[in-house]
């Protein structure tokens, strides 16, 4: 059976232009005027993009003591709810744990997916038994990226040594590091020194993790990267001094790429302070909600193209999981949800202010990351021969954030109460309509694994570079006899 979209606008990262879209198979198979199929979507009004790509979800995710309360069901029916066609979840290995035993767990949990995902391995530890395993990980699995955490000391945290180990065999690899850029050590003892003061409260977990600490940990990583001849993906970029190091970075010519989160871009240090405990501990996510200096910092490097991809890091906690840090802030579950407000509250926070363009929206919810995940033009196009994930998206249509409506499996939402116009009129998953309207018809275990094969044209081009670059032994003639 075919579908056609008609009547709508095409909006690509690059294009704008009228024509409708026919799909059969899960596939696009034409793009052009006056086109007919079995059925007939209405796009009259509306904006034909891309279906969003979340590269950072943590669902049913192993955290300080509980799980994230979204599962692959809940979690990729939220993300179709907001126009969202595909995740990239975190398969994360306990700490001298196989990752391939690891990736298996991630596979059992994702089989009830509504729309496609992939996943990135994190190296929690290092061995040779890693470093074998991440080559039957990019080879055998498809899964050309990996994660690395410099914060959650004792728990996920990585060393530089075993960064440098792991970044050099990612360049070996054609893999692409992603970074949790925060000092851990710092963190760490600043949180102990909080808590012996009796500042306790969800507030202290922002103080005890301050905008310099991620922008030291950034520039960190990102000159480990660039010695081991290897791109680097900074993940949740929430502050101007991470932004700054990764805009220098680019400006010389590194393969540096950022990732600001929704709430990050929109959302405040402010709610900290809120007097409801639970107000504020709902919030506590790392890096931390900063000022509006940091945000103007990031929604400038969206526009400036410096940062690349925003995202959402969704990471859900009840507010009884929350709970678990009433007395102690460091055990109040780090993370936010985000996954069904990403593209609404940045078409409404970014177009609708002009902050950004509907192409720049495209290009920053979809085809950026599909193609540093080497998965464009497979997802992330309006193009004959890729997947039908795609958003009808309405410009008019509004509604008021509230958990009350969410499909996220948590009893409330960082963005209660916030106005947002323009939400999907349909959402496509390869070609079944998910979404219509308000009407939710997505269908478990439709999703599948997405591989990502190595090598993409930046890596390829940067280790060609490298190579050419190496430091190089000086021969000479007549060395001097041994002083010894
Ligand atoms: N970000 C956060 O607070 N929780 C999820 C885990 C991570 O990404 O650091
Ligand atoms: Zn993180
Ligand atoms: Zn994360």
């Amino acid at each position: 059976m075919t579908t056609v979209i008609k009547n709508g606008t095409i909006v690509t990262a690059d294009l704008t232009y009228k024509a409708d879209v026919k799909i059969d198979g899960g596939k696009i198979i034409e793009i052009g005027p006056n086109l007919s199929g079995d059925e007939t979507l209405d796009a009259t009004g509306c904006y034909v993009m891309p279906g969003g790509i979340d590269p950072h979800t943590h669902l049913e995710m192993p955290f300080m003591g509980t799980y994230s309360s979204d599962d692959f069901e809940s979690g990729t029916r939220a993300a179709l709810s907001g126009g969202t066609t595909m995740v990239v979840d975190f398969a994360l290995p306990a700490p001298g744990q196989s990752l391939l035993e690891a990736l298996t767990m991630w596979d059992n949990k994702s089989t009830r997916a509504n729309c496609d995902y992939s996943f990135h391995m994190a190296v929690t530890w290092w061995s040779e038994q890693v470093f074998k395993e991440m080559e039957t990980i990019v080879r055998d699995k498809g899964i050309n990226t990996f994660k690395h955490f410099m914060a959650y000391k004792g728990a996920l945290m990585v060393d530089d040594d075993e960064m440098f180990a792991s970044f050099q065999r990612c360049a070996e690899l054609g893999a692409l590091p992603l970074v949790h850029a925060e000092n851990g050590d710092v963190v760490a003892s600043m949180s102990a020194k909080l808590l012996a003061e009796g500042n306790n409260g969800p507030e202290a977990h922002a103080y005890s993790r301050p905008a310099e600490v991620e922008g030291e940990a950034t520039n960190r990583a990102i000159m480990i990267a660039d010695m081991a001849g290897c791109p680097v993906y900074i993940v949740h970029t929430s502050c101007e001094q991470a932004h700054e190091a990764i805009r220098r970075a680019r400006a010389k010519g590194m393969r540096v790429y950022g990732e600001p989160l929704i709430q990050h871009l929109t959302l405040d240090e402010s709610e900290y302070s809120n007097p409801d405990w639970d107000h504020a501990a709902r919030r506590v996510m790392s890096p931390p909600f900063r000022n509006k200096q940091h945000q103007d910092s990031l929604w400038a490097g969206l526009a400036s193209g410096s940062l690349q991809v925003v995202a959402t890091d969704h990471c859900a906690f009840t507010t009884a999981q929350k709970r678990f840090g009433v007395g102690d802030f460091t055990k109040i579950p780090n993370g936010t949800g985000g996954l069904e407000d990403r593209m609404p509250m940045l078409w409404t926070h970014g177009v609708n202010t002009g902050r950004l363009t509907m192409n720049e929206f495209v290009a920053v919810t979809s085809t950026n990351i599909a193609k540093i995940l080497n998965i464009y033009p497979k997802k992330g196009a309006i193009l004959v021969g890729a997947d039908a994930d795609i958003v009808v998206w309405d410009p008019q249509r509004s509604k008021t954030i509230s958990f009350k409506a969410q499909q996220s499996a948590i009893d409330y939402n960082v963005f209660e109460g916030k106005e947002v116009t323009g939400l999907p009129r349909y959402t496509l998953t390869r070609g079944v309509v998910a979404i219509e309207e308000g009407a939710i018809k997505t269908r478990e275990g439709h999703g599948e694994f997405v591989r990502r094969e190595p090598v993409t044209a930046v890596s390829k081009a940067l280790s060609q570079w490298k190579d050419i670059t190496a430091p190089r032994k000086v021969t000479r003639s007549g060395i001097p006899a041994s002083g010894v």
